[in-house]
């Protein structure tokens, strides 16, 4: 895997006098003797086995972690430690390889892949933990000597030795491009992100620079375990109860701090489960616009794993029980109607004015949840209990049109919104799907359209911010089709504040702690 910074790397180094040296940690052999037998370091090697998963089997860390550490037998601190490692490393390996080639004789991509991981291991540990330098060093050392080499592991030696000699602070204006001459250069390698997602992020935020620094900045911190109440199945108090704390913003959600989700009862019997507040929040936001007439046909049009269908689901049979009796409630929503006419998202704004503000919906709808793939539609089929689940091509439908009075299209897109979540999922997203997604996006949005009855709502979700699958979409849909209109989404979601100049609404992890996710809420004429 490459860092795709895509830059000419110094090369700072040799293996010089380190190299020579007995290791860092004083480790290497003795006055002519045997070298000591390295220490197996349970932690370090799941931590380094998944990272050589996510190279050569393109595995997803956080689908394989838990597996690996059932497996390992690793529980605790030990599970902590192995996660933390292999996590923090993945993020960081923009900004590590930089450090490594200026440590090195040799670029990262002419490194043995193996080899490699590991060292970027041992850089993350003494840039970024608390580990004690020798120790970072040494249970590196020993890691490739076991698992690489004992030839490999003079060069580990070597690089981590260098790499000691300064902080992650102090190594950033060594390898990092200058602020001033290539600001997003600078970034790149600063936050480790590809240089085309800082591209797209600052374009998001509307092109100030510090605020994209805040968004890469907390891409890289670890995300809230935050849970999500399906209402009539389970409480707030119940997730309470059972330690975890008040949510910010949900009224259907609570933080867990600490330990294992699947060891609190409510997740466990499915009435309960792991959903980020953003995502539980665009939910909630389809099922409080007025609608007149029916209300008992809703779609889920792209429903697989089946998150928002598992909350759409229980609010469709049982109403918003918390919903607007939850936090927030009672406070003045922003102004509707005040969507700013500049910029590529710039549309009229409907739906504003007396009457127009969000209601608590009382149930007594049933929820029809398609999804492409069998095995993805099974999920939504084990998360949901009064919906109907198919496998079906959104962009082919099988119900007539006008059928349903909500729909939600929660689209496929870049995931550019949830990498704090999948930690090589930023190494691994190419720019080149980008025109292919929109063409994916546009049929299903004409899709979830047609869909609805006029009077009826579509909730557009993305999670990513990348304007090109979001404000472009849905221009392009208000621009082809007289036949549908933007609502101010801000005004359903009167608990959240900074949601952006409307009519959509944007939830970022650096404003809100959430993954960053788009809601564009329309009305079908
Ligand atoms: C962003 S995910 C949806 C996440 C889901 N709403 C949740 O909250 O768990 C997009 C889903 O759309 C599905 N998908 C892709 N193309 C589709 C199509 N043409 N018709 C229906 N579903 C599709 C993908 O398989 C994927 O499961």
């Amino acid at each position: 895997m490459s860092s795709g910074n895509g830059r000419n790397v110094p090369r700072g180094g040799d293996h010089g006098p380190s190299g020579r040296s007995r290791g860092a940690a004083g480790r290497g052999g003795g006055r002519g003797g045997r070298p000591p037998k390295p220490v197996r370091d349970e932690a370090r090697n799941a931590a380094y086995d998944l990272m050589r998963a996510v190279d050569e089997r393109d595995a997803y860390a956080n689908l394989l972690m838990p597996a690996l550490l059932r497996e390992r037998r690793l529980s605790g601190r030990d599970a902590g430690l192995a996660t933390e490692l292999a996590y923090g490393t993945l993020r960081g390996l923009g900004t590590y390889d930089e450090i490594i080639a200026a440590c090195s004789d040799r670029a990262p991509e002419d490194v043995d892949p193996p080899l490699l991981d590991a060292v970027r291991l041992g850089v993350h540990q003494l840039l970024k933990t608390r580990v004690p330098p020798h120790a970072a060093v040494g249970t590196t050392v020993d890691l490739v000597r076991l698992r690489v080499g004992i030839g490999a592991s003079k060069y580990a030696n070597a690089v981590l030795r260098k790499v000691s000699t300064r902080s992650l602070e102090q190594w950033i204006p060594i390898v990092a491009p200058d602020p001033v001459t290539d600001p997003v250069g600078h970034l790149a390698v600063a936050h480790s992100h590809p240089r085309w997602i800082v591209d797209a992020l600052r374009d998001a935020v509307g092109g100030d620079f510090d605020e994209t620094a805040a968004l890469l900045a907390a891409d890289n911190e670890r995300p809230k375990v935050t849970l999500v109440a399906r209402p009539g199945r389970s409480s707030v108090k119940e997730l309470l109860d059972a330690g975890a704390e008040p949510a910010r913003y949900s009224p259907y959600a609570a933080y867990l701090p600490e330990g294992d989700p699947g060891a609190v009862l409510a997740v466990a019997e499915s009435r309960a489960a792991v959903q980020d507040e953003a995502s539980q929040l665009v939910a909630l936001a389809l099922t409080r616009v007025p609608v007149e007439g029916s209300d008992s046909r809703w779609l889920d049009l792209c429903a697989g794993p089946g998150g928002k269908a598992g909350l759409l689901d229980a609010i469709a049979t049982r109403g918003d029980e918390a919903g607007l009796g939850g936090p927030g409630a009672g406070e003045p929503a922003p102004a509707a109607g005040t969507a700013s006419n500049a910029g590529p998202g710039a549309v009229p704004v409907a739906g504003s004015g007396p009457g127009a503000g969000p209601v608590a919906f009382p149930g007594g709808a049933r929820l029809l949840a398609a999804e492409l793939q069998y095995h993805r539609a099974r999920l939504v089929w084990q998360t949901t209990r009064q919906a109907a689940v198919v496998t079906a091509d959104g962009t082919a439908p099988a119900w007539r049109p006008g059928a349903f009075d909500r729909v939600m299209l929660d689209a496929p897109c870049t995931g550019l919104g949830a990498l704090r979540r999948r930690p090589e999922a930023r190494w691994r997203r190419d720019p080149r799907s980008l025109p292919e997604l929109g063409r994916l996006q546009r049929a299903l949005l004409d899709s979830a359209v047609d869909a609805v009855r006029p009077g009826g709502v579509v909730a557009y979700v993305t999670c990513s911010p990348h304007l090109a699958e979001t404000v472009t979409v849905v221009g392009d849909l208000l621009r082809r089709r007289d036949d549908v209109e933007a609502l101010d989404a801000r005004q359903y979601l009167p608990e959240v504040e900074g949601l952006g100049e409307g009519p959509y609404a944007l939830f970022w992890p650096h404003r809100h702690g959430t993954d960053a996710m788009f809601l564009a809420l329309l009305r079908r004429r």
